[in-house]
C-alpha cells in the first residue's frame, strides 16, 4: 500500500539564514499537489531535501510509509521516489529510447547499464526494459522518435521525455521541478495532461511550477510557500481566493 510522500517539520538554514521553517506537507497517492510560491520561497530546497540532495536541519521525509530521512538519493529511488530537475536533464549520446531505459536503473533493477553489461542469459531483462520503454514512449507521443539521438528532440518533447523517464522507475512518488518552464502553451498543456494521467495511475505527484494556468488546471491541492513558511494548503478555488496568497504571490489582478 502506498501512502505517498509525507514531509514532517522540515527546517533548513543556509549560513544562518532560515530558508525553510517547520514545513509539513502530505502528497497523497493518485493526486497532484502543487507547491507554489515566489522566487526564493524555498521550493527547490524542499525538493532537494525530499530527494536527498540536501539534508534538513530538522524534520522527516517518508515515502510509501518508509522513513528516508538521511538516506542517499539512490536509496530513495529504490524506495519509489523519482524527480525531475529545473534544467533539462537528458543523457546525451543516447537515443530517446535508451534515455527512458536509463530511468529504470535507479529503481535498483539492472536498468540499461546492467542490461548492457549483463551476460547473454540476462538479455531477457534488457528486452523487458526495452518493451516497457517503448510503451512509455507510445503513451507520451514519442514513439516515432525512439531511435533518434536525444539531442535532436525539440525542447517540448525533451521535457515530455523527462516525464516518461521518471515513470520508467515505476515510482510511488514523483517530484516535478518546473516541468513546463520555457514551454509554449500547447506543449505546457501536453505536460499537464501527462501529469494528470500520472497521478490518476496512482502516483503521488508533487508539482513545483510557476505556470499558474497549468497549476490551476491539474492540481488537486495547492500548497503555498512564502519565505520558507507554508502559508496554506487548499484546492485551487480556495487558494485562488485566499487573500494571503494573493498578497504573497499572485499579486494584484492575477489570475
Ligand atoms: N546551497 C545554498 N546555499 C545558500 N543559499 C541557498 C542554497 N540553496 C538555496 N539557497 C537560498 O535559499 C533560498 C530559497 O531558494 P530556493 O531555490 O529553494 O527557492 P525557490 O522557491 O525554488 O525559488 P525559484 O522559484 O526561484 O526556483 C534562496 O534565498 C536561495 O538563495
Amino acid at each position: 500500500m502506498s501512502e505517498g510522500l509525507v514531509i514532517t517539520g522540515v527546517s533548513k538554514s543556509f549560513g544562518g539564514v532560515s530558508v525553510l521553517n517547520d514545513v509539513s506537507l502530505t502528497v497523497r497517492p493518485a493526486m497532484v499537489t502543487a507547491l507554489i510560491g515566489p522566487n526564493g520561497a524555498g521550493k527547490s530546497t524542499l525538493a532537494n531535501i525530499v530527494s536527498g540532495f540536501e539534508r534538513p536541519d530538522r524534520g522527516r521525509i517518508e515515502v510509501a510509509g518508509r522513513d528516508l530521512t538521511g538516506q542517499r538519493p539512490e536509496l530513495r529511488a529504490s524506495a519509489g521516489l523519482a524527480r525531475t530537475f529545473q534544467n533539462l536533464e537528458i543523457f546525451k549520446g543516447l537515443t530517446v529510447l535508451e534515455n527512458v531505459m536509463m530511468g529504470a536503473y535507479g529503481r535498483g533493477g539492472s536498468g540499461l547499464v546492467g542490461a548492457l553489461l549483463a551476460p547473454p542469459g540476462a538479455r531477457r531483462e534488457e528486452r523487458r526494459l526495452r518493451t516497457a520503454a517503448r510503451e512509455l514512449l507510445e503513451r507520451f507521443g514519442l514513439a516515432d522518435s525512439a531511435d533518434v539521438p536525444v539531442e535532436s528532440l525539440p525542447f517540448g518533447q525533451a521535457k515530455l521525455l523527462e516525464l516518461a523517464r521518471v515513470l520508467a522507475l515505476d515510482p510511488h512518488v514523483v517530484v516535478l521541478d518546473e516541468p513546463a518552464a520555457g514551454l509554449p502553451a500547447t506543449s505546457a498543456r501536453m505536460v499537464g495532461e501527462q501529469v494528470t494521467r500520472m497521478a490518476r495511475a496512482g502516483v503521488a505527484v508533487l508539482l513545483i511550477e510557476h505556470n499558474m494556468q497549468l497549476v490551476m488546471e491539474v492540481s488537486d491541492h495547492i500548497a503555498v510557500l512564502d519565505h520558507g513558511e507554508l502559508l496554506t494548503v487548499g484546492d485551487p478555488a480556495e487558494v485562488r481566493a485566499d487573500p494571503r496568497v494573493i498578497e504573497a504571490y499572485l499579486g494584484e489582478g492575477t489570475p
